[in-house]
């Protein structure tokens, strides 16, 4: 089986969640993008959508799925979106397609966060992944210099503009032990706009994808 094909089978499990007449919260990337396809299959059971990027708004549209702008929306019942890496406590790395900020908005809004991936993201500790930090243009030098004093080698990702406008710095040889503790500690650096750690709300179910079928995991 292919990593492709695990992620579509953790795409496809994640629409038991959705309920009828609900707004849905959609995260970014091509796990996400299975599920996009297989939400376009209920299209006329659900209300509509709220999207984290203008990569997945542009395919829910073309689906046929109602976009709204999340300060028109009191209630996202799920959110459902892939990650970089998680482990066993729900904690995540998210943003390896720099869309983690508006990903970790519509998060928050969420009753529900359904995490979507293949079993290579699975991992003990996080911070093989390289930690995207989403920054203020005018701040990326400043802030690179306090992410090296965590501990971190942060890497500007060249030519990438997110979509509020900013850029990100990926950090690498990140010793993650205590992802919350961490996640506070970069966001508190004057410029960051917010980074890649999703632990101070990290996933409610997690949906693997493995060669056997999808597994469930809860905490
Ligand atoms: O956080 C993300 C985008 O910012 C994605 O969820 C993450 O990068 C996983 O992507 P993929 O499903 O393509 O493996």
């Amino acid at each position: 089986m292919t990593q492709d094909e695990m992620k579509k089978a953790a795409g496809w499990a994640a629409l038991q969640y959705v309920k009828k007449d609900t707004i849905v919260g959609v995260g970014t990337g091509s796990t996400v993008n299975h599920f996009i396809d297989a939400l376009a299959t209920i299209k006329d059971d659900i209300e509509g959508a709220v999207s984290s990027s203008e990569a997945s708004t542009k395919k829910l549209e073309e689906l046929g799925i109602e976009v709204f702008d999340l300060n028109s929306v009191d209630l996202i019942d799920v959110y459902v979106d892939g990650a970089d890496e998680i482990n066993d406590r729900m904690d995540m790395i998210k943003g390896g397609g720099a869309a983690l900020t508006r990903e970790k908005i519509v998060a928050a809004v969420a009753k529900q966060f359904i995490c979507i991936v293949d079993n290579t993201k699975q991992v003990s500790i996080l911070g093989d992944f390289p930690l995207p930090v989403e920054v203020i243009p005018m701040a990326r030098s400043y802030v690179a210099r306090e992410l090296v004093k965590l501990g971190g080698d942060p890497v500007y990702r060249q030519g990438v503009v997110t979509d509020n406008g900013n850029v990100i710095l990926d950090v690498y040889n990140m010793q993650i032990l205590d992802p919350k503790v961490m996640e506070n500690k970069i966001n508190a650096i004057v410029g960051v706009v917010t980074n890649g750690l999703f632990a101070n709300r990290g996933a409610d179910v997690l949906l693997v994808g493995t060669p056997d079928g999808v597994n469930t995991v809860t905490l």
